[in-house]
């Protein structure tokens, strides 16, 4: 009886968690941190400072050591700041580093319908502005503490100097809090907004240039454009609402700090006049009424930065849950071994529809294809040809029926294990950018060396068009030295060619290739078929006609399947597809 195929469990997602990240390196954090003390406890001792140079020269003595502690402790103060501020960045682009590269590699583990769906530009705007907003919390989650320990060692001050004068300075600073609070509440909301609305700019603008040339070509710049102004004009609204929420904040700071001040002149004054204050200590109360005012200016502004930075891991956790392709039992599963005599490739009646589709993309599709051999799946326009290839690579799942290589179940297989038995040419012949020399060597777990590459090169017809590049193999494709459609589709077929892979799927392999390249392809497609089981999908039947197998498929269904000629004279659809071509009946 057949295992059935295992539950396939999404690998447990590794969410951000802020508190963890923050303390990855708990020793650099605790300098950081002490250090951090040591500046504002330096930034106390001043007014203290101030009193006693009062006191001494109201009392006629001398002020050397006082004016050398004062310049010394302002001076220390100032190297322990900068010292503190070093090993934060240090620790913060650190964490922005393993965030962003946790979030790209997660990204490049999804699947592919997933990236689709999400949009290329939307996923870009995590590692690139949501990451910036993530950074901005190593800095504020140390800030904050600090300002907060400052502002509660100055009041602990102020009480010792004079209790009343506290008093009010706490109740004016009640209401300034009040007030910033509400701002906040709104701004969390507000960051959200704005992350949404800069990941659908940068969607739709890595959208228009990916389809660049098209646009030119309809002269469809100023569509594209205007479409592009959009966007940017609902991201300026929202950006435009968090400014007046960001200036809100430093106008509420300054006026409560305004209303602080004049409450603590006038009540200070009072006390002076009643003798219950002298006037060295109202200097010094009210130097440290000064100092807080950055404290609390950090506290209002450092809430709303981390509201930003929560906001960010929101969305960058958020991409992060989504399941990644495989199963997480896939590094304990032993690797298939292949059973023998089994087909290559082998669907059981396979139903598969697309996501957001109503129709079934495959429906009780059922084929094989031999271990070694040509098989080549043909059929008109919207048949379901690519889709059936997608499966057998696992990029997408039947929805019912199975799919199995090399006699197991593609799900039986570790997803690493399964793709290294299958090299696969999209339609649209991909080139990473990279190296023409790493694009050819991709699929090999192997070195490869400079005599097989040219011979692979020589077998595609593409010996001269490399050695015509900048730095030959050397060079990096994609940008400024990019290939022809038809050349990318030699490469493309090359790199099969080099694969270690047992199975080649080649989706439309020829659609860009003149006459002579054609033949070049049959030759190497013959030649991989001596050792290996090629599924070719194609529309020129003229590439696969000497076919050993051919799989008819229309509508989502396999409609025949057998050699050319039996199908020529038993499947009328194969003959008008024949007939379509003119393709002359062996
Ligand atoms: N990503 C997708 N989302 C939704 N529907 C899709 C998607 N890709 C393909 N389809 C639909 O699935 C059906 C089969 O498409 P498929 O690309 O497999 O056909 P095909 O035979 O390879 O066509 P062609 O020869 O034109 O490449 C079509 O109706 C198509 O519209």
């Amino acid at each position: 009886m057949a295992v059935p195929p295992p539950r396939t469990e999404p690998p447990a997602p590794d969410r951000i968690r802020l508190r963890r990240e923050l303390t990855a390196d708990p020793l650099r954090l605790t300098c950081a941190l002490l250090l951090a003390v040591a500046a504002t406890a330096g930034a106390l001792a001043l007014p203290l400072l101030v009193r006693r140079i009062i006191t001494d020269f109201a009392a006629h003595r001398p002020l050397t050591t006082d004016i050398a502690l004062m310049c010394a402790v302002a001076v220390l103060g100032a190297l322990v700041q900068a010292l503190a501020g070093r090993l934060l960045a240090w620790i913060g682009e650190r964490m922005t580093y393993r965030l962003r590269t946790r979030i790209m590699e997660h990204a490049l583990r999804l699947p592919l319908p997933v990236v689709r769906a999400k949009g290329t530009g939307e996923l870009t705007a995590r590692v690139t502005s949501d990451a910036l907003l993530l950074r901005e919390v190593v800095d504020v989650a140390t800030q904050l503490p600090l300002a907060g320990l400052t502002v509660v060692a100055t009041l602990g001050v102020m009480v010792w100097i004079d209790w009343v004068l506290t008093l009010v300075t706490v109740l004016a600073l009640a209401v300034l809090c009040v007030m910033v609070l509400l701002i906040l509440r709104r701004m969390k909301t507000n960051v959200v907004q704005q992350q949404e609305a800069v990941g659908r700019v940068a969607q739709r603008f890595t959208a228009s240039l990916e389809a660049l040339a098209t646009v030119k070509a309809y002269r469809a710049e100023p569509v594209a454009a205007a479409a592009l102004a959009e966007d940017a004009g609902k991201l300026r609204e929202v950006a435009l609402q968090g400014g007046r929420l960001n200036t809100l904040v430093p106008a509420v700071l300054t006026l409560g700090n305004q209303f602080a001040m004049i409450s603590v002149i006038l009540t200070g004054g009072a006390r002076l006049a009643s003798g219950h204050l002298q006037v060295a200590a109202f200097a010094a109360f009210l130097l440290y009424l000064l100092q807080t005012v950055p404290s609390v200016s950090t506290l209002a502004t450092g809430f709303g930065r981390l509201q930003g930075g929560l906001a960010a891991r929101d969305r960058c956790n958020d991409l992060l849950a989504l399941p990644a392709e495989g199963d997480r039992r896939d590094a304990a599963r032993p690797t298939p071994v292949p059973v023998a005599g089994a087909p290559a490739v082998e669907f059981h009646a396979v139903s598969f529809t697309h996501t957001g589709s109503d129709h079934p993309a495959l429906r009780g599709v059922s084929f094989s294809t031999a271990r070694t051999g040509l098989t080549a799946v043909v059929g008109p326009s919207g048949a379901g040809k690519s889709t059936a290839l997608a499966l057998v690579d696992r990029f997408v799942q039947p929805s019912s029926g199975s799919v199995t290589v090399l006699g197991h179940d593609v799900r039986h297989w570790p997803l690493e294990a399964l793709r290294a038995r299958i090299a696969y040419v999209d339609q649209s012949f991909t080139l990473l950018e990279a190296t023409a020399r790493d694009n050819l060597r991709l699929g090999r777990s192997g070195p490869v060396g400079d005599a097989e590459l040219a011979a692979a090169l020589g077998a595609v017809g593409l010996t001269e068009d490399v050695a015509r590049l900048p730095h030959g193999l050397d060079t990096v494709l994609g940008r400024e030295s990019d290939l022809s459609g038809g050349q990318r589709q030699r490469m493309a077929l090359a790199r099969a060619l080099l694969s270690d892979a047992e199975i080649v799927l080649l989706d439309e392999p020829t659609s860009q290739l003149d006459g002579l390249n054609e033949q070049r392809f049959r030759a190497v497609v013959d030649t991989l078929a001596l050792t290996r089981a090629v599924v070719v999908v194609a529309h020129r039947l003229s590439t696969v006609q000497h076919a050993r197998h051919v799989v008819m498929m229309n509508h989502g269904t396999v409609v025949d399947a057998g050699e050319h000629g039996t199908l020529l004279r038993r499947c009328p659809p194969y003959r008008e597809l024949v007939a379509s071509q003119a393709v002359a009946a062996h």
